[in-house]
């Protein structure tokens, strides 16, 4: 299949205060949030002046995939769109449309399936194509790549650096506390074309990370970040909770590690950072957060292998991945989609 351009597509974010509140209605509209959430997550932009790391940290993504492909000979424009903020998906697409694109692969800043890391992209893709008409170029999102070692590699080189900056004397007690973004539990039921995919998917991105990185030591998996109405039930343990259950383990520092995430944006820096750092220091924990993917060479690379298995001939041989879980091109077309929104 040929394609004539490359499109970076992540969730948006505010970078002034008066944009933080239409920024979050965006991202709320219809789902349920109560306004207690999104007061408070208001003033977690607000602690950084308004201004969302993701952004910036897109932008450096977008010119280190364009001089990636210029030193490959990856002959494809780079667009960059967002689900919930400037530049706006919808923009975006009719740009690439009076440029002449007629078919794009999305390269999506989540590496996992579920609603909100894979199919409620592709609902916005659709509604953006919609909103430009019936010649929009057609979009079809990269693969899913949690077990990919341009992904996984960063993670676990990550993981042993933050090691590194904890007293070498108390390595035995120490724990790697990875992180994702809860979900709805009814979301992550639903996740993939057989349910269950998001939580599975994180538990292989886990285990190759841990088995990497520091293989000798105990790890889990727990969640941040949840939002929605107190009645429904999302994923559970939240991080902080499970920081407090450590001490009387024996457990005297933590290596907290978000695979649940490409960069270290607002809820890497505020929910972590701030928040379960605050929790480990009045437990007395040692704490060390590892970086994110970010801009490392490796996953800049796996950009552009992910592009190539799609316009390469040859390309289902090129595929790279570390993990087990089956693996798919094209999602189905209805999978991820709880039988009941979360309200
Ligand atoms: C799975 C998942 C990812 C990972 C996949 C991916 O990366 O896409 C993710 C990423 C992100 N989530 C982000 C921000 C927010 N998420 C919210 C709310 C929600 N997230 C959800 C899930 C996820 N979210 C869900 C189920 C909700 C409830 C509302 C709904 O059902 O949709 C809200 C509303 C306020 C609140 O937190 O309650 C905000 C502001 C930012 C930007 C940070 C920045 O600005 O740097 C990023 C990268
Ligand atoms: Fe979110």
């Amino acid at each position: 299949m040929a394609y004539d351009a490359v499109m970076l597509v992540s969730f948006g974010g505010p970078e002034r205060p008066e944009d933080v509140m239409p920024f979050l209605q965006n991202v709320t509209r219809g789902r349920g949030v109560p306004p207690e959430r999104l007061a408070e997550v208001a003033e977690h932009y607000l602690h950084f002046g308004g201004v969302s790391p993701i952004n910036q940290q897109c932008r450096e993504l977008l010119a280190a995939i364009r001089e990636d492909f210029a030193a490959n000979g990856v002959d494809l424009p780079v667009y960059w769109g967002n689900r919930n903020w400037d530049p706006m998906l919808a923009d975006t697409v009719a740009r690439m449309h009076d440029d002449g694109v007629e078919r794009a692969l999305a390269f999506v800043t989540s590496a996992l399936g579920g609603y909100s890391s894979c199919r409620q992209y592709q609902e916005d893709i659709a509604a953006a194509r919609a909103a430009v008409g019936p010649d929009a170029p057609v979009v079809e999102k990269l693969r899913q790549f949690w077990d990919h070692p341009g992904f996984v590699e960063p993670h676990s080189d990550a993981v042993r650096a933050a090691l590194a900056q904890l007293d070498p004397a108390r390595r035995d007690s120490t724990r790697i506390v990875f992180t994702a973004h809860s979900v709805p539990t009814s979301a992550a039921a639903a996740a993939g074309p057989h349910g269950g995919r998001y939580e599975a998917q994180l538990a292989e991105t886990a285990r190759l990370v841990h088995a990497a990185a520091a293989p000798d030591l105990a790890y889990d998996l727990v969640w941040q970040s949840r939002s929605g109405p107190p009645q429904v039930p999302w994923l559970e343990p939240d991080v902080n909770d499970h920081l407090v259950a450590l001490p009387a383990q024996g457990v005297t520092g933590v290596v907290v590690s978000p695979i649940g995430f490409v960069s270290d944006h607002l809820e890497v820096v505020w929910d972590l950072d701030t928040e379960a750092r605050a929790t480990a220091g009045q437990l007395g924990l040692d704490f060390a957060r590892a970086a994110t993917p970010g801009t490392d060479p490796r996953f800049v690379a796996m950009v552009r292998e992910l592009v190539r298995e799609r316009t390469d001939p040859a390309g289902a041989t090129l595929r790279r991945r570390l993990g087990e879980l089956p693996m798919w091109d094209t999602c189905p077309a209805v999978c991820c989609v709880p039988a009941r929104r979360p309200s």
